[in-house]
């Protein structure tokens, strides 16, 4: 994506906002509240218009894309589910939209552990077993690009290294794995790059390894990198 703006009234949400996410390796998007991660991710999938700039997935505008959950591979928020509908069925009508087959549902729904759960209404599942769920509908259409808005989020420790690894084995298959969140030592763990966003624009968007040369630890970096980005801290002023 290049040179994307986005305003929504009078707020800024992307000034800028340019950077290639590579395949073969995870990549790590983080940022303070507000720096426009979640709105970069929604004009890629074209769910948000830019005010100016494009956003392509494997050389392609998303809505030109014919079956898209078979390019690309989205999770941005995992409460987004009919509450009355079963995981099983969620998936089921997913892949109906698609052309994808039925035993491809069982397929995710093995890989992400909610095989035994499948019958149960995904409204009365907790958080980490939607993150699951949202997981096994990126994967659905087994695409080469994946991109995840905070997928930890309400995942437990054992669900946290779980996803880890998950996204490093679909990362060394050659995808494009683009992975944002807040969990500054899990993304130290995980990626092998990383973005930094802060107020609509690129900060920083470097391999890990230089980061931690640079800095120690990718937290410290994070604070340095986005000492001066940050609108809003809890207490007031800085
Ligand atoms: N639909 C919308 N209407 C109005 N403002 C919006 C909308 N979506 C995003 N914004 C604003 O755009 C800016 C960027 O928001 P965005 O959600 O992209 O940031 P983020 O980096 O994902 O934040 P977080 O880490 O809190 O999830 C914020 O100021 C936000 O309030």
């Amino acid at each position: 994506m290049a040179g994307l703006r986005k305003r929504f009234g009078a707020t800024p949400a992307l000034d800028g906002m340019s950077f290639t996410v590579r395949s073969g390796v995870v990549t790590g998007f983080v940022g303070p509240n507000g720096a426009g991660k979640s709105t970069t991710l929604r004009v890629v999938l074209g769910l948000d218009t830019p005010d100016a700039g494009w956003a392509l997935v494997s050389g392609r505008a998303y809505r030109t894309l014919h079956r898209p959950l078979c390019h690309v591979g989205s999770l941005l928020d995992a409460g987004a589910l009919e509450p009355g509908r079963s995981a099983r069925n969620h998936l089921l009508w997913l892949a109906r939209t698609q052309g994808i087959a039925t035993r491809r549902v069982e397929e995710v729904l093995e890989l992400v552990g909610l095989a035994a759960a499948a019958r149960r209404k995904a409204g009365g599942y907790s958080l980490g077993m939607r993150q699951r769920l949202g997981i096994a509908a990126a994967l659905l259409g087994d695409p080469p690009v994946l991109l995840l808005d905070e997928p930890f989020n309400g995942m437990d420790p054992d669900g946290i290294i779980w996803a880890r690894s998950l996204l490093r084995s679909l990362a060394a298959e050659g995808r494009v794995v683009l992975v944002s969140s807040h969990l500054m030592g899990e993304v130290q763990e995980m990626a092998d790059h990383v973005v930094v966003a802060g107020r609509g624009k690129v900060i920083a968007d470097a391999p890990l390894e230089d980061l931690l040369a640079r800095h120690g630890t990718l937290e410290a970096a994070y604070l340095r990198l986005t000492r001066d980005q940050v609108e809003f801290r809890a207490g007031g002023a800085a």
